[in-house]
């Protein structure tokens, strides 16, 4: 008889808070995971601020911690509420509430609203299957997710004014929302696999992880960059990208070293893949989903 997953079983016999609070945990552990992973190009690890003058490893993982009632609660909908345009409404207004418990808790700093979002999706699409018995597979929960970014929420307001948004419409790109209702393909085609391939090739964990953000870098029209740098600036930063990946990952001493130039120029440009940095985060949490369940059911 095939062994029933746990989380599934705590959810299946009514236990959906324990599950939301799991999810809850996974979500701010991925987002502490991620913040502190060092090296990242333009972005705030532990050896500093990267392109950002606002941001320190520090105050992202406040900010992680802060995000953790609205996870839960988030968590909690996808269990709870089985009509998906009310799910939709109900975490379109959990997802604003977090932003504001986001700026309340780091003074203003816009460290994780990408984050929110993608990972906000995830969470509620994760419960949502597994409530109802469905696996802990990345790629069901990621196309579940994909479904609810798609409904529509009468709650968003026309125009947030965001640079994201400004940046979505000036180039012509999807950014955050289009990466969401495609069911985050760089998620499950780019970072997973790569993290994968790396683990089983037999990179060290953290030199997996940032394999796993190069590949999401690689295609990315990530709108963080564009609205610093423009195309050229994305053009660029890719290119970087898929040639540390050609010579091996972070893993090869030749790759190490593209790693470097990737670096220097992206200082020089100023740039930073923060929409990288919060899918990277997002397939973390995958990730720990599915180890987490495996392990239990072990
Ligand atoms: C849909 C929303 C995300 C709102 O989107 P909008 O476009 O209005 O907002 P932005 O904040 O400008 O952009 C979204 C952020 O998403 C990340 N991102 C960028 N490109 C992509 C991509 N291709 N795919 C996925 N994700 C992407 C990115 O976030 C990171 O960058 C942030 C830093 O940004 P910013 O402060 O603007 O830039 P800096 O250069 O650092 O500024 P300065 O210091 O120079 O001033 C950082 O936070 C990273 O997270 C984009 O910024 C969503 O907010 C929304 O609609 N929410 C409503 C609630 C809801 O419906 N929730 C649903 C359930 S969760
Ligand atoms: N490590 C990081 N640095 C800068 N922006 C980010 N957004 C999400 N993670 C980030």
């Amino acid at each position: 008889m095939t062994a029933l997953n746990p989380l599934r079983q705590s959810a299946a016999s009514g236990l959906c808070d324990g599950l939301a609070k799991r999810l809850a945990d996974l979500a701010v552990e991925a987002l502490i995971d991620e913040a502190m992973l060092t090296p990242k190009p333009g972005l705030v690890d532990m050896r500093g601020s990267g392109a950002h003058t606002d941001l320190t490893w520090m105050l992202m993982c406040r900010s992680a911690c802060a995000l953790r009632p609205a996870f839960l609660q988030m968590a909690q909908a996808g269990s709870a509420i089985g009509d998906a345009t009310l799910l939709r409404r109900r975490i379109g207004a959990i997802g604003r509430e977090a932003e504001a418990a986001m700026m309340a808790a780091t003074g203003g700093v816009n460290t994780h609203r990408g984050a929110i979002w993608a990972l906000g999706l995830l969470v509620t699409a994760a419960a949502r299957h597994m409530q109802r018995g469905d696996s802990a597979d990345a790629e069901a929960i990621a196309l579940g997710a994909g479904l609810l970014a798609r409904l529509e929420d009468p709650g968003a307001p026309a125009r947030t004014g965001n640079k994201g948004e400004l940046a979505c419409r000036e180039h012509g790109v999807g950014g955050a929302r289009g990466q969401a209702r495609a069911g985050f393909p760089a998620v499950v085609e780019q970072a997973l696999p790569m993290l994968r391939l790396a683990r089983a090739r037999g990179d060290g964990e953290a030199q997996a992880r940032v394999n796993a953000l190069l590949a999401v870098m690689a295609g990315l029209d990530d709108t963080c960059l564009l609205a610093r740098g423009g195309r050229k600036a994305l053009a660029s930063t890719q290119a970087g990208a898929r040639r540390v990946l050609a010579l091996g990952g972070i893993a090869s001493p030749n790759g190490r070293a593209a790693l470097t130039r990737l670096e220097t120029r992206m200082r020089q440009l100023h740039v930073s893949p923060g929409g990288a940095a919060d899918l990277l985060a997002a397939a973390l949490l995958l990730d720990r989903i599915e180890r987490s369940a495996d392990k239990e059911q072990s």
